[in-house]
């Protein structure tokens, strides 16, 4: 193992550190989450991907004629795509996807035996399916997390051969006092539906009636399990045509031909733009033990990145690493770390409730309280 898990001394919790040198672009490690899921928009908005570990389930080419619009796309390379479709397989009580059939026996063995709607008729009236209708209607795209995670958190412990055991892998991850969950959890509903959290609440007691949870379904113990995940919730991305992409880039092609491809990839991601906007991934949010512990830094060593097209993580060095540093990654997207310390500190505050300790924003303590201009205009755009 290349790192560790250390408590910081300087009130950051834990913290990861790097235990040998590690080179500038090497993996330093990868991760499979605790619990993921695909957001329940992006799902239904056709983003098909399996449902246990967001394999998109459609080839590029479909991939690519969907996001454009335009069914007269063919994709040269078709060895490229990683797409198994003669894998797919569903659940033969709720018609639920997956890419294989071992992710199918993972759901089952791990949750979806606890929340399997059971039913391919009159779904409506299952109190999962009322759960994610609710759900749906309290948080529009773009989503930032999703409430089955919680659910299939939730589901895992019933399903856990040990109990104690299961609850304790939860609670490790990290939380906060009662005053602040309530915020958190109030963040991640989002100032319009924030007081529909004992709403959800009470529609996931009513899907999930099992004494071994009872303890996370209490007003507190809800609000506690909403902030965990806002606190640690990891978004998870997977795409079939970029995924091609990085499969044709690895081909022995000539010039002429890797002009080609560049511009062909060009024109498809100009015309996806202008028929689907932003949003090209199957999208989703997982909970991931080790990566968890990584803190923020405004001038980061390490980035996430999902390079099997799936939920698995690889956390990436960005620069060389010493035995001893501490590892940590950017919360903020990458704009966002260009600007001033105070609109940074601003940010992760207003978003994450912590004021940041990070090396940048302490070698700069003494630079004047500037808002940034991009974030100056932006308010004024509001
Ligand atoms: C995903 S956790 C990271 C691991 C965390 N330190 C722990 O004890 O589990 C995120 C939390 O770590 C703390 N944190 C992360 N980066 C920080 C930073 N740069 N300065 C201060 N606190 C930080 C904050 O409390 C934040 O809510």
């Amino acid at each position: 193992m290349n790192t560790e898990i250390r408590l910081s001394t300087t009130g950051k919790g834990k913290c990861l550190h790097a235990v040998t040198h590690i080179a500038k672009d090497a993996v330093i490690f990868e991760e499979i989450p605790l619990v993921s899921c695909q957001f329940s928009w992006n799902e239904t908005c056709m983003y098909k991907a399996c449902n246990h570990c967001l394999r998109p389930l459609e080839t590029a080419e479909e991939n690519v004629r969907r996001l454009t619009g335009n069914s007269s796309w063919v994709l040269p390379y078709p060895q490229c795509c990683t797409t198994k479709k003669e894998d797919i397989i569903r659940c033969p009580d709720c018609s639920t996807e997956y890419c294989s059939e071992n992710c199918k026996t993972l759901a089952f063995d791990e949750y979806h035996k606890t929340i399997c709607s059971r039913t391919l008729d009159d779904r409506s009236a299952h109190p999962i399916i009322q759960l994610q209708e609710a759900w749906k209607q309290i948080h529009y795209p773009p989503e930032t997390s999703s409430i089955f995670l919680m659910v299939r958190l939730l589901a895992k412990i019933i399903q856990a051969p040990n109990t104690e055991e299961a609850i304790e892998t939860t609670l490790s991850f990290c939380h906060r006092s009662v005053n602040e969950d309530a915020e958190l959890a109030h963040k991640f509903l989002g100032k319009k539906f924030s007081h529909q959290v004992n709403l959800l609440r009470e529609l996931i007691a009513n899907a999930l009636p099992n004494p071994k949870v009872q303890q996370f379904l209490t007003q507190e113990g809800f609000q506690s399990l909403v902030a965990l995940i806002g606190t640690n919730g990891q978004g998870v991305g997977s795409s079939p045509f970029s995924s091609w992409i990085r499969n044709v880039e690895k081909l022995n092609l000539s010039a002429e031909q890797k002009e080609q491809i560049d511009s062909l990839v060009d024109r498809i991601y100009d015309e996806m733009y202008s028929h689907t906007g932003d949003f090209l991934n199957s999208e989703g949010v997982g909970l991931y033990a080790r990566q968890s512990c990584a803190n923020h830094s405004c001038d980061p060593n390490a980035e996430i990145s999902f390079v099997h097209n799936n939920y698995r993580l690889s956390l990436i060095a960005l620069k060389d690493i010493q035995p001893g540093e501490e590892i940590c990654i950017s919360y903020l997207g990458d704009c966002d770390n260009e600007r001033s310390r105070h609109s940074r500190r601003k940010t992760l505050m207003e978003n994450y409730l912590f004021a940041c300790e990070c090396s940048k924003c302490l070698a700069e303590i003494d630079d004047p309280d500037v808002t940034s201009e991009e974030e100056m205009s932006a308010e004024e755009d509001d």
